[in-house]
């Protein structure tokens, strides 16, 4: 296990000096013994996993495998009964959080116009209100909402939701995108839309792990597969080997269609 630097909080850095954004890449992810239990019961149980840090990973696995916790893990929402999660040299916690940004299945937005939801987060950080305007609409020309910058983002589709609540994950300009089966419920045009965002959003120095049971968007999106069954990491192999070759019987199973208990 590396030594792990205590993690300064972004705000607090002196110029010129390193802020925990730098020092998280370009080092991997690294897990190491990572367990959750949860009423004496383990919910989570990886060994050891080591992530790119510009790959866009998925995570696979059947029902209750343990991805969405394993998720929540990594962007610290909740902790580890035992175990590391560092990004390069940091150690995963509230410092790193600024760092991150995750999507979940439902998106959560606020009660406003679709701009100010975008505004909101922008607000956090430095910037003119010239300067917000100016990245809000290139946010929402990115993810097709531009028309409907003034529009309550209640009144959006349930589509153009999810590309509200992707936008305002990428105004952090997150060194790590993670996203929890963030297209489960949208047609296949929605579903589109939102891979190709992931996708270029991917080659901007973001590191993505997308969490999906499908598997024909496992195959579009992934350059790594980890599978976990019953809160294990069962394999992690390149996409291109896991999928002609799954090296695990649950791996196998699952890709053939067949029921994973
Ligand atoms: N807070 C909790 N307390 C107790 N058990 C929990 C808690 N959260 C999740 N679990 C259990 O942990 C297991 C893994 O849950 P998780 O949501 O990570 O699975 P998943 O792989 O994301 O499943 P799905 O594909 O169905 O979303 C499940 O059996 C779930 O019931």
């Amino acid at each position: 296990m590396p030594d792990l630097v205590p993690v300064t909080p972004p705000s607090s850095s002196a110029a010129g000096t390193q802020t925990t954004r730098d020092r998280i890449m370009p080092g991997a992810l690294r897990i190491d013994g990572l367990s959750l239990k949860i009423a004496g019961k383990t919910l989570v149980n990886i060994g050891r996993l080591t992530l790119d840090p510009r790959s866009v990973t998925v995570i696979m696995g059947p029902n209750g495998a343990g991805k969405s916790l394993l998720l929540r893990l990594v962007h610290g929402l909740i902790a580890p009964t035992q175990g590391w999660i560092s990004w390069g040299e940091v150690a995963c916690g509230e410092a790193t959080r600024s760092t991150q940004a995750m999507v979940f299945q439902k998106p959560v937005l606020l009660r406003r116009s679709v701009a100010a939801n975008i505004d909101f987060v922008l607000r956090l950080r430095a910037g003119t209100s010239a300067q917000r305007k100016a990245r809000c609409e290139e946010l929402l020309t990115r993810v097709g909402l531009l028309g409907q910058a003034d529009q309550p983002a209640r009144l959006l589709s349930g589509g153009e939701q999810q590309r509200l609540a992707l936008a305002r994950a990428l105004a952090t300009r997150p060194k790590v995108l993670l996203l929890d089966e963030a297209t489960a419920s949208l047609d296949p045009a929605s579903v589109q839309m939102i891979e190709q965002i992931v996708l270029a959003s991917s080659t901007d120095e973001t590191k993505v792990i997308f969490v999906t049971h499908d598997i024909g968007q496992a195959r579009r999106l992934a350059d790594d597969v980890a599978f976990l069954h019953h809160g294990e990491l069962v394999e992690h192999r390149p996409a291109e080997a896991f999928f002609v070759q799954p090296s695990s019987e649950a791996a196998k199973a699952y890709l053939a269609g067949r029921i994973v208990l």
